[in-house]
């Protein structure tokens, strides 16, 4: 785990002395923005319009951020359109690595980078920038023409996916509708902090309380979903939106990681009756599954952070729910 300064790698865990104890999320660099033909006669001419086999993503399955990125992929029929590898679960002192172990193969995603055959995923920064300072993240959106970044934020690359392919693909399914758009942002803001990132503050905290901090109100808002999830099947009404993906590929790693690595222990989600079946329920959606991948969950989580997990033993549980999914 480490970073980039002026284009060189670093090797250096988070510094939380700086904030007492506390795990501060950096703020995405690249944040370029993919354009169809219409939007670009509105906004003038974009610098990364959509074209089919044009743009890369390079994801983590074990990254609940990528996760998101990879999910809208499936959900936009963009399977043809971009092409996507993936790093291995294990981020060490060179941070994220293209490795093609036979024990960390997944079926729907190739490993690797096909592109360049790089070794690490700081060597994709430093294309797009020779003089790069920051963390080296995953999700990247790469534009294989001009050979650059496009975007290394989750939040937005899902938005460009949800319509600048629309006249390519013809799938005109929208996750973020309109007259739904406040609801959603405000909901989205709310379960980032305290939840999509909350199970971070929690876990990477060094004193107790920067981890309660943290923890109480991840529970809280888990608490206000379940009372939402009385009445409705979804978090906007019972329609479908991105602030549920968002959630989604929280949920689905909470039991197996968050709950014991990252000390999320008030509750399981199974113990959230109406958490649990809305959990299935977008789990069972069309093409989802094969989108999770929880031996490079697992692996990645456990065996990465030797600050919280010296022996790198990687449990086995839990068995209880998604049995396709955990065995
Ligand atoms: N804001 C980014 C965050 C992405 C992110 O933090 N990804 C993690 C993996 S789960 C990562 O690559 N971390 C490496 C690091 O922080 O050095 C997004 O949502 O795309």
């Amino acid at each position: 785990m480490g970073l980039l300064i002026d284009g060189k790698w670093h090797d250096q865990w988070y510094d939380t002395k700086a904030n007492k104890g506390k795990f501060v999320r950096s703020e995405a660099q690249f944040r370029n923005w993919i354009t169809s033909e219409t939007q670009n006669e509105q906004n003038a001419q974009s610098n990364f319009p959509a074209e089919k086999g044009r743009y890369h993503l390079y994801v983590s399955l074990a990254c609940p951020w990528a996760h998101r990125t990879l999910i809208f992929r499936k959900l936009k029929s963009l399977e043809d359109i971009i092409s996507v590898s993936c790093v291995h679960p294990d981020m060490l002192s060179n941070g994220w690595e293209f490795k093609e172990e036979q024990d960390f193969l997944d079926k729907d995603v190739t490993a690797g980078d096909p592109l360049y055959q790089s070794e690490f995923a700081h060597d994709i920064y430093t294309r797009a920038d020779a003089n790069y300072s920051g963390r080296v993240t995953v999700p990247i959106l790469w534009d294989k023409k001009q050979q650059t970044i496009v975007s290394n934020e989750s939040s937005e690359i899902i938005r460009m996916f949800n319509d600048a392919f629309n006249h390519i693909t013809g799938n005109t399914l929208d996750f973020y509708p309109q007259e739904r758009r406040n609801d959603i942002d405000e909901i989205n803001e709310k379960i980032y902090h305290t939840v999509n990132n909350g199970v971070y503050k929690s876990g990477f905290a060094t004193t107790q309380e920067a981890y309660e901090e943290a923890v109480l109100p991840l529970f809280k808002t888990l608490d206000d979903i379940e009372v939402i999830l009385t009445h409705q099947d979804f978090l906007i009404n019972n329609q479908i939106t991105e602030a549920d993906w968002r959630l989604f590929t929280t949920l689905i790693r909470f039991d197996a990681v968050y709950h014991g690595h990252f000390k999320c222990n008030l509750k399981r989600i199974i113990d959230y009756p109406n958490i649990s079946a809305y959990l299935q329920r977008l789990y069972e959606t069309k093409g989802i599954k094969e989108t999770v991948n929880l031996t490079h969950i697992k692996r990645h989580y456990y065996y990465s952070h030797d600050m919280i997990n010296p022996s790198r033993v990687v449990p086995l549980g839990p068995t209880e729910i998604f049995k396709d999914v955990y065995l």
